[in-house]
């Protein structure tokens, strides 16, 4: 992110261009344009896991991401929406702060 290297949740209200990748996933989960808060990233990444049905049936914390591009982008098969650290990993690599 930006070089005053503020946490990711500082940026929640500035926007952000998630890199291609990432994107993909978002526009997949319905979001239009390249630029958004990390709260709207936040929304299409959980409207992804959705529509993809990545969330285990029985435990819906548990996402199974291994066989998805989900899971490229987060080095990981398999996570708990209970221990959001990995996707913040994810964001930080994935996000460009945008200077508006
Ligand atoms: C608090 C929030 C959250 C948000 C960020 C983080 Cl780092 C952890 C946790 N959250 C709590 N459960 C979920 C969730 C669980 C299963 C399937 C989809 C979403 C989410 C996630 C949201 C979201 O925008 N959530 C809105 C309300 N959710 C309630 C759960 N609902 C589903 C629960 C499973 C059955 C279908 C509905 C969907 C709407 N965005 C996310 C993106 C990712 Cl990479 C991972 C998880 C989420």
């Amino acid at each position: 992110l930006n070089p005053s290297n503020r946490s990711i949740q500082d940026t929640e209200g500035s926007a952000v261009r998630p890199q291609p990748a990432l994107l993909k996933l978002l526009h997949t989960a319905g979001a239009k344009g390249d630029t958004f808060t990390l709260k709207q990233v936040m929304h299409f990444l959980g409207q992804y896991i959705m529509v993809k049905q990545l969330y285990d049936k029985r435990q819906q914390h548990i996402v199974h991401c291994g066989d998805d591009e989900l899971g490229q982008l987060l080095g990981i098969t398999t996570f708990s929406v209970k221990d959001p650290s990995p996707l913040y990993e994810m964001l930080k690599k994935n996000l460009h702060q945008v200077s508006c």
